[in-house]
């Protein structure tokens, strides 16, 4: 397959974009390297993917001309699209970069892609994050999603419903992996483990959020390889767009899956592991959960990604740290200079 992957300068893209160039397939990488985080983090993995042969296009996806060109120069038969403003506390402070990417941005890439001959088969991400309030656990694909709790979950839930009208009208292919709290080597630095383990070495205190009325609070930690494999797996049973040139042709496959680790971990749990494995003891303000986007609980079922994509995650959150922080302390003790060269 020749794959397009968008937000390939991402944490997620450049583990996907690299087992896709380690098996074989054609990788072609977009990403605008905006500076929601360390950009020189997003610099250091494009060098680490263009040193296997995997090149990163920079652009938006908002960019029409730029997409149509990509797409006359190259026939993708795939599209895996990872490009989004993630994060579910920044919503607050930037709603329109939320717009911008993941409503606005995912329009425009289908509308290139609806526009293509072969159009491609399209995998993207979206998010646990839609189960929002809903508080029937574990999550399954038939549960609601109508009650967001952050505009960014409002957003991933927006998108699977734009992926609906494309399916329908234009008869374009369209995978929705519903992703569980990633984490593991080349992660990204607005997320809990990432600026705990920061902060716990650095002696700074850290918050972690308490919710009074739904007891613990939890997540479905996913290590990364895991979601790789989800990924491939989903990219692999991808049917055919079946239109041709904005024209619809006959039925197309329209799937959504969760893609979690079946084992919710306190955050409190996680705090006392990074401890551990770091030899530091945190410094930790419990605080009552502040209305900030979050949710309380995130739980997967995911027998149906078990049974049609052959996901079976099989790293436990003890076993993921571990290999988090080999690499954080590789990299941000002399050897992020190497890695960027
Ligand atoms: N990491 C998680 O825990 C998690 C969980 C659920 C869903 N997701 C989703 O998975 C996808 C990948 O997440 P990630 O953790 O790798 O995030 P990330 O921020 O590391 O990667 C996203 C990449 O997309 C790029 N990007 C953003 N907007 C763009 C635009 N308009 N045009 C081009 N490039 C753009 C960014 O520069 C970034 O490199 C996202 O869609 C995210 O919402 C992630
Ligand atoms: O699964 C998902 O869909 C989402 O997973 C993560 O979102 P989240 O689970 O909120 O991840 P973190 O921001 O790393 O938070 C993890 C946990 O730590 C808690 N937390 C966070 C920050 C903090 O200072 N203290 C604290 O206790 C949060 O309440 C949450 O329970 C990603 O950041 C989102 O992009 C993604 O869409």
């Amino acid at each position: 397959m020749t794959v397009l992957v968008t937000g390939a300068a991402g944490f997620v893209g450049t583990h996907v974009s690299s087992a896709l160039k380690r098996r074989g397939d054609g990788v072609i990488g977009l990403d605008n390297f905006n500076d929601y985080y360390d950009p020189s983090l997003k610099r250091a993995r494009q060098a680490l993917l263009e040193r296997s042969g995997v090149f990163i296009v920079e652009g938006d996806i908002n960019d029409v001309e730029l997409l149509r060109k990509l797409f006359k120069i190259v026939t993708f038969t795939h599209v895996m699209h990872l490009a989004a403003q993630a994060g579910v506390r920044y919503a607050m402070e930037n709603p329109s970069s939320y717009v911008h990417s993941n409503i606005a941005g995912l329009v425009n890439l289908l509308e290139v892609c609806k526009a293509a001959n072969p159009q491609p088969a399209i995998v993207w991400a979206s998010s646990s994050s839609v189960y929002g309030l809903n508080t029937k656990v574990p999550f399954s694909e038939k549960d609601r999603t109508d009650q967001p709790a952050s505009l960014y979950a409002a957003t991933k839930k927006a998108g699977e419903e734009i992926a609906h009208t494309y399916n329908h009208i234009y008869g374009l292919s369209l995978t929705g992996l519903r992703f569980f709290t990633v984490y593991g080597p080349w992660g990204r630095p607005d997320m809990a483990y990432f600026f705990f383990t920061k902060d716990i070495l650095k002696g700074k205190s850290i918050s972690i959020f308490e919710s009074a009325n739904h007891g613990t609070v939890a997540r479905d930690f996913t290590y990364i390889d895991d979601i790789v494999k989800g990924c491939l797996g989903a990219l692999d049973t991808a049917e055919k767009s079946t239109g041709t040139g904005g024209k619809k042709r006959g039925p197309a496959q329209l799937r959504v899956f969760n893609l979690g680790n079946t084992s919710p971990v306190p955050v409190s749990d996680l705090v006392s592991i990074l401890e551990r494995q770091l030899k530091v003891k945190a410094k930790k303000n419990v605080i009552k959960m502040p209305r900030n986007g979050d949710v309380p609980f995130t739980h997967a079922n995911i027998s149906l990604a078990q049974r049609e994509l052959g996901y079976k995650p099989t790293t436990d959150l003890q076993t993921g740290l571990k290999k988090f922080v080999r690499w954080y302390l590789s990299y941000y003790s002399g050897g992020k200079k190497a890695a960027a060269r």
